[in-house]
């Protein structure tokens, strides 16, 4: 994907950070106009509603259908927003194209499903229609998946291309009702610098309360925008009602975040980058070493008929390393990842060792 484009509407690109808000379903017009105008009145440029809503269970609200798509229009007339909406399936696409939604955004759970995304690429091209679109990160943290949902839209000339970080499924209580994850987002920064990232911090929260915090997060990790839920009268919406909040507690929300994109000379950071080379340099040598005596210890086991993997022993290491490294400041789960990973990688090479036919 060697060509993307600025995310621009009407060949206007959209400032950073871009946001996006709106009800999470279109309800009512009166529900979805008042909305509007508060947020019009926010200095939102890009409104978002769901028409067509996937829901969990059946007998839910799912979505108000084709109606809301003329709800949409008199949003554009009246407060000179631009549109967006959530498309599934062939009908959303060719139904949001007629009606001229500016925008269209593809959920969590159909970017997990490549014949749906196909389904959207084909009718996109068979439709000529070049219109901006933005993937949300299917459910699972499958970084592979959410690429390919993009390249199948970029192969269908789909320039203007995006993503949206929704955070990923877990199963059981947490703080968050959807994982953020941010190493996968960052990744797919990494290997894609020119797609813009927009954070959707109301899915990733469930919250109220975690959103203003979310979006700080998303923004001081670079991020491009947010997209966030809004409704004139959020205890009363029809779908997300926990995590919705009024177009006025978004103005003050985002009245206060701090958007970090004052060009920083690079020299002032080349001295402390040195020295992150140096020390990941170090990094290397020394796991290269830990590797090497692993497989001696591999050797020893494999003529003794000893198992690889020793709980016991493992357990001290975790339990030793994961105190040393809190006394230094860092953080117990941090070292505990490593920790498992490394443990992983030695397993791995003394079972290799085990397998290798005595020559
Ligand atoms: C290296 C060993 O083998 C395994 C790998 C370990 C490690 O890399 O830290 C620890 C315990 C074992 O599960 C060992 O037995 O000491």
């Amino acid at each position: 994907m060697e060509n993307i484009l600025p995310l621009a509407i009407d060949s206007v690109e959209l400032n950073r950070p871009i946001i996006i808000s709106g009800p999470c379903s279109a309800e009512t017009e009166e529900q979805v106009l008042t909305t509007a105008r508060g947020l019009a009145r926010a200095g939102i440029k890009v409104f978002r509603a769901g028409i067509w809503k996937p829901r969990t269970k059946p007998g839910g609200f799912e979505g108000i259908g084709v109606p809301g798509l003329a709800w949409l229009n008199k949003v554009k007339e009246e407060t000179g927003m631009k549109v967006s909406t959530e498309v599934a399936n062939r009908g959303h696409v060719e139904a949001a194209l007629e009606y001229g939604v500016d925008l269209l955004w593809i959920g969590a759970r159909t970017s997990a499903n490549p014949f749906a995304m196909q389904e959207i690429a084909d009718v996109l091209k068979d439709a000529g229609k070049d219109i901006p679109v933005l993937v949300k990160n299917p459910v699972n943290p499958d970084l592979d998946l959410w690429i390919g949902a993009l390249e199948r839209l970029y192969n269908a000339g789909i320039r203007r291309l995006g993503v949206i970080h929704r955070g990923f499924s877990t199963y059981g209580p947490q703080i968050y009702r959807n994982h953020p994850q941010w190493r996968i987002p960052l990744e797919l920064r990494r290997r894609f610098p020119s797609i813009p990232i927009i954070c959707d911090p109301s899915h990733i929260g469930g919250k109220r309360e975690l959103i203003a915090s979310l979006s700080q997060q998303a923004l001081d990790m670079g991020f491009d925008g947010l997209i966030i839920e809004s409704h004139c009268d959020p205890d009363c919406a029809w779908s997300d009602r926990n995590q919705q909040i009024t177009p006025e507690v978004l103005g003050v929300i985002l009245d206060n975040l701090v958007f970090r994109d004052a060009p920083v000379p690079t020299e002032n950071l080349v001295h402390l980058r040195r020295q992150i080379d140096q020390l990941d340099n170090e990094l290397i040598e020394v796991l290269g070493k830990r590797m090497n005596v692993s497989r001696e210890i591999g050797a020893f086991k494999k003529e003794h008929n000893m198992p690889v993997v020793q709980a016991g022993r493992y357990d001290d290491i975790m339990t030793t390393r994961v105190l040393a490294a809190k006394s230094m400041g860092m953080s117990e789960d941090f070292m505990r990842s490593i920790l498992s990973t490394i443990h992983e990688e030695s397993v791995r090479i003394q079972v290799e060792l085990n397998n290798k036919k005595q020559s």
